[in-house]
């Protein structure tokens, strides 16, 4: 799809959103159309009293024999009328309210449901997508953008099409009101239509700028706040406050230019119409004084072209709300048309894996960046396997390549036999289970994060892994023990207590595998015993890859496969001496750790 054509159709891409709510969309058409014809209907009253007073005709007047109906004196008659412009202002302002409500929402819904797609489909999007867009930028879209598009909805239900329906019956109201009368009313709109064209381009380019600018700005703003330890730490506020000032900036100047265009609208629109009213009251004025036409009748055509007027107005308005929208449209568009990862089924799958593990001519890369080149290595079901090797050698990697985070970009990763690739994530992910250097918890309390890798874990199981992770002995202190709410990304635990809350949830996972990424690295000796003794009961009778470099870990290791930095293959087996198969968890007595009830971690 080219640039322009993504332009144009951007917000008619959500058109699907909407088929759900035809039969409501046409019920507020409905009421729409019956506030219309009240407004038809309003100036008819006040030109029968005019023509009356005047002493002309009011024959061509529709409601001129309701005005009698209730005594043929002057006062009934102008009480008549008064009433009737109350009457139907009333029914006018009924439907519009009825209709507002019925539109409006409907705007409010389809927004929601492409606003729940996009953070469907973003969830879903493989870590290499996550890699190259920054949290803010994605926040910004899920929120402020899907926001815009929700105010182009409604714009679109409470402004144009009710607008659009005004313009249309005001014309025709015209038209049979006086065909001269119709074609000045008429005329008006192409002037209306050829300036607002011009600049809902120039608002939209400046929508699309200033909205690229601003999800950047949310990205530093993100980067900032999750480091904000570290910038309070250097007192580097300074730095990220001109970081700040240069983005905000670019945001102003795009802000700015809208603004522009928005103002330069409106006067040019002021012109257009006050042209059509000025030869509607010429001609029209001519008419009375040769005596073709009525005051009454002239003060419904200006009242008719009045009606067609105020909707072009705000229609005119409207061009800065669908240029923000149609910006950021396309951005969520890009979101949804990023592709997800497809995988097969789980119809010939076993519900567990024996856990035997694949490499065969591996390589990934970042991006354009290699991660691995090449590497072979196979593991059997229950062996426990320490990776090790410089830094960057690619040891996370080929951990997150058994977990199905990344795909290779040669060669395969199997699990029993069965590429990652070829298998559905779901499945996958039951079968292997990670804890990593820093335990991500959510907001929730302890036991709803323990529970999150097995979310139909009854309350006694999650206790169970709760005991074995250790992570009773500290919950015990807290004041609603694995009730306890913790805070905003976990907030008030220590690093090792984070890590047996990791541990928990990957016990309860149950997985034949289990990938450890450096789970003890940043801990001090105390909270690394507890984290240890706790992984210890993980690791039973499970295959365990692991990525370390301490020795309380290595020592569970039953092989340990050392990467070379050079090109990342596999270069050597040290057998750590402990027999591979039968798989013995041998405890060395560094490790053991007395758990008392009063100890933290
Ligand atoms: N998400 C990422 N995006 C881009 N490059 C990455 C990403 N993760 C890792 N890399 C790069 O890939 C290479 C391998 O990284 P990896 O984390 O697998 O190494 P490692 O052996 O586990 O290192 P360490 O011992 O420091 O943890 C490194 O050069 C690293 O910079």
């Amino acid at each position: 799809m080219s640039g322009t054509h993504k332009t144009q159709h951007a917000l008619w891409r959500f058109r699907g959103f909407g088929t759900p709510y035809l039969r409501i969309l046409s019920l507020g058409f409905g009421l729409r159309i019956c506030e219309m014809t009240a407004d038809l209907a309003t100036p008819w009253p006040v030109a029968a009293v005019i023509d009356r007073v005047l002493g002309m005709s009011s024959s061509h007047n529709p409601l001129s024999s309701l005005l009698d109906l209730f005594g043929t004196g002057k006062t009934a008659m102008l009480t008549t009328a008064a009433a009737a412009v109350v009457l139907l202002a009333v029914v006018s302002g009924a439907f519009d309210y009825a209709g507002d409500r019925v539109m409006n929402g409907t705007g409010e819904r389809i927004s929601v449901a492409i606003r729940a797609d996009a953070y469907a489909h973003l969830q879903r999007l493989p870590m290499s997508y996550h890699d190259r867009q920054s949290v803010g930028e994605s926040t910004s879209r899920i929120i402020t953008d899907c926001g815009r598009i929700k105010d182009s909805l409604v714009a679109l239900f409470s402004t144009l099409f009710p607008g659009l329906l005004s313009i249309t019956s005001f014309a025709t109201a015209l038209l049979f009101l006086d065909w001269r009368f119709g074609l000045i009313g008429l005329g008006c709109i192409p002037l209306v239509l050829v300036t607002g064209a011009r600049n809902h381009r120039l608002g939209h380019r400046a929508a699309r700028r200033q909205r690229a600018a601003e999800g950047r700005l949310a990205g530093l703003v993100t980067e900032s706040l999750h480091g904000i330890k570290t910038v309070h730490s250097f007192g580097r506020q300074d730095l990220h406050d001109q970081h700040f000032a240069a983005e905000s900036d670019g945001t102003l100047r795009a802000g700015l230019d809208a603004t522009d265009i928005q103002a330069r609208r409106v006067p040019m629109l002021e012109v257009a119409t006050a042209f059509g009213t000025a030869s509607l009251l010429w001609v029209g004025g001519t008419g009375v004084t040769h005596g073709w036409w009525s005051v009454g009748h002239l003060v419904v055509a200006l009242s008719y072209l009045a009606g067609m007027v105020n909707p072009l107005r705000s229609l005119s308005k409207l061009s800065i709300t669908f240029s923000q929208g149609q910006a950021s449209a396309e951005r969520i568009i890009s979101i949804l048309d990023e592709p997800r990862p497809t995988s097969g089924t789980t119809a010939d799958l076993p519900a567990r894996a024996t856990g035997r593990i694949d490499f065969s001519g591996v390589a990934m890369a970042y991006g354009r960046r290699p991660a691995l080149r090449r590497l072979d290595l196979s593991i059997s079901p229950g062996e426990r396997v320490a990776l090790t090797g410089p830094n960057g050698v690619g040891k996370s990697t080929a951990l997150a390549l058994i977990a199905g985070l990344y795909r290779p970009t040669r060669g395969a990763v199997r699990i029993d036999g069965r590429a990652t690739t070829d298998l559905p994530e779901q499945w996958l992910h039951r079968q292997a289970a990670m804890v990593l250097q820093d335990t991500f918890l959510f907001s929730g309390t302890l036991a709803d994060n323990i529970r999150y890798s097995r979310p139909d874990a009854s309350p006694r199981e999650v206790a169970e892994a709760a005991e074995a992770a250790l992570v009773t002995d500290f919950a015990q202190r807290l004041p609603d023990g694995l009730e306890t709410r913790l805070g905003d990304g976990g907030t008030g635990l220590s690093g090792g207590q984070r890590q047996r809350v990791g541990i928990a949830r990957a016990l309860l996972a149950d997985a034949p595998i289990v990938l450890l990424d450096e789970p003890t690295s940043g801990l001090d000796m105390e909270a690394e015993r507890l984290v240890v003794a706790a992984l210890r009961r993980l690791v039973t009778d499970r295959t365990v890859v692991m990525t370390t470099h301490r020795p309380a870990l290595l020592r569970m290791a039953t092989r340990e496969v050392r990467l070379t930095a050079t090109d990342g293959v596999l270069h050597k087996t040290l057998p750590t001496g402990r027999p591979v198969g039968s798989v013995p968890l041998v405890i060395d007595p560094r490790d053991t750790v007395e758990v008392r009830p009063a100890e933290g971690g």
